[in-house]
């Protein structure tokens, strides 16, 4: 599952390197070969050239002769019947071979190609801008770009020929129109490539198929003649041609047929707001024009934070949510990753009283204990003297290191457990209590963290850490702490959770029966 952290994507890099190693030692013994075959042919056919006209008088040279019959008899099937080309195949075949297992499996590219896919849905990407390699917005008629690459990355006809069709495998034809659209216009003007999957053929093929369940007959039955046109002797797309006239003839307002919806999928309810926040990335103006909002340094009266407060702004009062700026340093930052690397799985949620992947959480995360690095230990002081909150086990959790991949997300969730039977109640601590949040990187684009029902979202600020609760005081989970990492746009983002229960913590939040506390 590489494709669900942004730190296995770089250990794919690294193995292409190698094939591009064995790629080159290929091309250099074929070409070797192509010139040793070269130079073969240019001999004799110099030969030829040569003795045209004096063909009988250069026989009689009896070293003429001889090599004549050695290079027939020889030298020809020496070079027709050689192996080095199976040879430098197979010595190719052998290095890739030797990578083989760590390379990106189907499930790899088809998550790859989902996660284009929900950047392009959450940050109303355009489909044509894209492919051009650039990340761009229509609003109000003007196309704008939410960020510029210093290099744009073009798609090719097949790249997105693939995307168009991992849709299309799910009956997603709401993507697989606007991608196999752009798969065969862009194979209409290539020629054929070894590597590529796709062809003209098939784009359209798929194409036509996609506008036909989408209910757009005519586009379908034009796009089969073109097929048709192609290959004549396509018996199913001619009965397709047929049924497409029909359909046509019986009804003639399925010419355009309606407009395509997206897919729905199981957060519907709050996908507008969700989808705003995260575009918004942060810069929600009202929230720096409400006058209960502020900035301080702050030590919680605690003797460990005089010399250095910690830069505290306050984001949110319902929910209370603060960011702690600086709370890390970045070699602190940099020492939790790197101790998180090796212990990188694909993160769960729960369901039930179990655990599973899903699709709403794309990241691969690991657990730390405090044991694993003095880092560690620093920070949970840290988080101790900041918020008074106990957070050693059972009392809190490990700290759950999270690097998202391509796309990589976490929809609207809460962190505390909303049913009894919750794997979260195993500890035998009550619920989460308080969520504690370290940025571990920054991100270019993208990966906000949106508040759903309170309206806001934090942009991601290397470094800071995020603090809410998650309970009411009276030990009800707050509905308004419902959140969503938002799918990373451009880079490579790094969090660590601190989860604190409720046990541990009597003399540090005072209970309430005021269900609004
Ligand atoms: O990555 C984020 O911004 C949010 C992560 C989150 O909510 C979680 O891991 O529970
Ligand atoms: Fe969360």
């Amino acid at each position: 599952e590489m494709y669900t952290s942004m730190m296995s994507v770089k250990q794919a890099m690294l193995s292409e390197r190698q094939l591009i190693g064995s790629l080159r030692t290929y091309i250099d013994h074929e070409t070797q070969r192509l010139e040793d075959i070269k130079r073969f042919y240019s001999k004799v056919s110099a030969f030829h050239n040569g003795m045209y006209n004096e063909l009988a008088t250069a026989l009689a040279n009896p070293l003429v002769a001889f090599t004549l019959i050695k290079r027939l008899q020889s030298e020809w099937p020496n070079l027709v019947y050689s192996y080095e080309a199976e040879e430098n195949l197979q010595a190719l075949r052998v290095g890739y071979k030797q990578l083989e297992s760590s390379l990106p499996k189907l499930e790899d590219l088809q998550g790859a190609a989902q996660g284009l896919m929900r950047l392009q849905d959450v940050y109303a990407l355009q489909v044509e801008g894209l492919v051009r390699g650039h990340f761009q917005r229509v609003s109000n008629g003007n196309t704008v770009d939410i960020y510029k690459p210093p290099v744009s990355t073009p798609l090719s006809g097949d790249d997105c020929f693939l995307v168009g069709k991992v849709a299309y495998d799910v009956e997603d034809y709401y993507h697989s129109v606007q991608w196999l659209e752009e798969a065969v216009r862009l194979f209409r003007g290539m020629s054929w490539s070894p590597e590529h999957e796709g062809t003209l053929e098939d784009a359209l093929d798929h194409l036509a198929f996609s506008h036909f369940k989408a209910g757009n007959i005519s586009s379908a039955l034009s796009l089969s003649l073109e097929l048709l046109r192609r290959d004549p002797s396509n018996k199913r797309v001619l009965q397709n041609v047929e049924k497409y006239e029909k359909l046509l003839v019986a009804r003639p307002s399925l010419s355009s047929g309606s407009v395509l919806k997206r897919p729905s999928s199981t957060y519907l309810r709050t996908r507008n707001a969700y989808e705003r926040l995260c575009q918004t990335q942060g810069s929600q103006p009202k929230l720096y024009e409400n006058p209960s909002l502020f900035c301080d340094y702050f030590t919680n009266g605690s003797p460990g934070l005089l010399l250095q407060p910690m830069k505290r702004e306050l984001v949110s009062l319902q929910p209370y949510v603060v960011l702690f700026h600086d709370f890390v340093t970045a070699a602190e930052a940099q020492n939790i990753r790197d101790c998180a690397l090796p212990g990188l799985r694909r993160s769960v949620v729960a369901s039930g009283v179990n655990q599973t992947t899903v699709d709403y959480r794309i990241s691969k995360s690991a657990w730390l204990k405090d044991s694993a690095h003095p880092t560690i230990i620093k920070v949970d002081q840290r988080i101790t003297l900041l918020t008074g909150l106990n957070v050693q086990l059972p009392y809190g959790e490990h700290l759950q290191v999270v690097n998202y991949g391509i796309g990589g997300h976490y929809e609207p969730h809460f962190d505390h457990a909303t049913s009894t039977s919750s794997p979260l109640y195993r500890l035998s601590s009550g619920n989460r209590m308080a969520t504690f949040m370290i940025y571990l990187s920054s991100v270019e684009a993208g990966g906000s963290t949106a508040f759903i029902y309170a309206n806001f979202s934090v942009p991601v600020v290397e470094n800071s850490a995020l603090f809410w609760w998650n309970l009411h005081r009276n030990g009800q989970g707050n509905g308004d702490t419902l959140h969503a990492g938002c799918p990373v746009l451009i880079g490579d983002k790094w969090v660590a959770n601190k989860w604190v229960h409720e046990y541990g913590q009597e003399f540090q939040r005072r209970c309430s029966p005021d269900p609004e506390e």
